[in-house]
């Protein structure tokens, strides 16, 4: 593929675009967000069948998707000048489009990831080239038409059916002012390092190993119905689902059988079924990685709750391990539909648990306690707390990763903020 091509194309309207007014802009998103409602059935029948997530799934995700360009169609323009007061009688900042940003996206949300980082950078006068996984180029195609249906110049928004080699090629280029990436922290760690090296920009969103903690004082009913939908959506593919259900021993016996009855009734089936709610892992290679990660746990002392069975080449009938302390599977991600349980003694003890873990993306704690939620808010080491839910993303909020689940944010007004050069203008005029 000539990248020189798209670069220079994306250039030249990058020029145009970025002199149009935000609210021009936005009338753009709004016919975009209608070309999506008007062709999710299609949309979400693509998704499925690239990466296989049940059906009602793909069509949740085109409608979360919509909602959010709707948000960003509607939102206040954060992006205009900041007055300051000093002595001089000009002192603003300004919110500069930076030029061309890379998106390199994974397969587990094939338009929502995609969609979620290319809105606010083009909102923010920006144009986006994006690499997705190989296994969805049909969806990233779709993208790319759903922006020409809306309206948009040519080369806002172009899908590049290339592999992780032209990555180097592109963020070399002087015109690429920025990447953002979801995926796992391996990749983010070589996109990063190639972007510090050419002086750009970056954004990252990778894997986490979230805490669904479980307080004697909460409603554990609640938190045992909502905990399996938390794991095992998506078949157990989310960076920020919940992975280790930490439950205070006070209540495990409470618990524990009402969340294992919620959890078996998530088998897998057709992906195309409307009642289907697990389904295929997206690829064998994947299966197989948890398959080695359950049997290392298992090696190092974890036990068995409910077998991970693996009925074929990416088909499990989901899993839950007892895990200790000191387990090294606790320091990796199991992307896939095996459950971490996990036991604490005290709020303390827990936190330990919760915090002891490369990993810091959105945990979640379940308690009628607001002091004891306060201790945990406070203190756990994540780019978000949801309390008495499960953690899920939501537009009009930030999100985001500590530690090893990466820097920067998405969603929300401040990622408008994330593609933009700040500009001080000061003097006397
Ligand atoms: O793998 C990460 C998916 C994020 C899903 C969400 O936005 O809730």
């Amino acid at each position: 593929m000539d990248l020189s091509k798209h670069i220079s194309s994306a250039h030249k309207t990058f020029s145009v675009w970025k002199k149009l007014p935000f609210r021009e802009r936005q009338k753009f998103l709004l016919k975009l967000a209608e070309v999506l409602e008007k062709n999710k059935g299609r949309y979400a029948a693509t998704i499925t069948s690239e990466m296989h997530k049940p059906i009602t799934q793909s069509i949740a995700e085109i409608e979360k998707s919509a909602g959010m360009i709707k948000f960003y169609a509607t939102a206040e323009n954060v992006l205009k000048p900041e007055k300051i007061k000093t002595e001089f009688t000009v002192s603003e900042v300004h919110y500069d489009a930076m030029g061309i940003i890379l998106g390199v996206m994974p397969w587990n949300f094939p338009f929502w990831q995609v969609l979620r980082f290319a809105i606010p950078a083009i909102l923010a006068g920006n144009v986006v080239l994006l690499k997705h996984a190989s296994i969805c180029f049909g969806s990233g195609d779709e993208i790319e038409n759903a922006f020409a249906e809306a309206g948009f110049p040519e080369s806002v928004f172009q899908n590049l059916r290339i592999g992780h080699d032209e990555i180097r090629e592109i963020l070399e280029n002087p015109l690429v002012r920025g990447v953002s990436l979801t995926g796992s922290e391996k990749a983010g760690g070589t996109v990063a390092a190639l972007a510090g090296k050419n002086i750009k920009k970056s954004v990252l969103e990778l894997g986490g190993s979230d805490a669904f903690i479980i307080l004697e004082d909460s409603a554990f009913e609640k938190a045992a119905k909502e905990g399996p939908w938390a794991k095992l959506q998506n078949t157990g593919q989310i960076c920020n689902a919940a992975k280790r259900f930490i439950v205070h021993e006070k209540v495990e016996k409470d618990f524990v059988p009402k969340f294992i009855e919620e959890y078996t009734s998530y088998q897998p089936a057709d992906p195309m079924k409307k009642d289907t709610k697990l389904s295929k892992m997206a690829r064998p290679d994947l299966a197989d990685d948890l398959e080695k990660q359950y049997k290392k746990a298992l090696k190092n002392g974890a036990e068995i709750i409910l077998p991970l069975e693996r009925i074929s080449e990416n088909e499990f009938r989901p899993g839950i391990i007892l895990v200790k302390e000191g387990n090294p599977v606790l320091q990796e991600e199991l992307f896939g539909p095996l459950a971490i349980l996990m036991v604490g003694k005290d709020d303390e003890d827990i936190l330990k648990l919760a915090n002891d873990i490369p990993f810091g993306l959105g945990n979640s704690v379940w308690t009628r306690d607001k002091k004891r939620a306060q201790y945990f808010i406070e203190n756990l080491e994540s780019g978000t707390v949801s309390i008495n839910k499960a953690t899920s993303s939501d537009t009009r909020l930030p999100f985001g990763g500590a530690k090893s689940s990466g820097y920067g944010v998405e969603l929300s007004l401040h990622a408008l903020k994330e593609f933009t050069q700040i500009k001080t203008v000061v003097g006397n005029i």
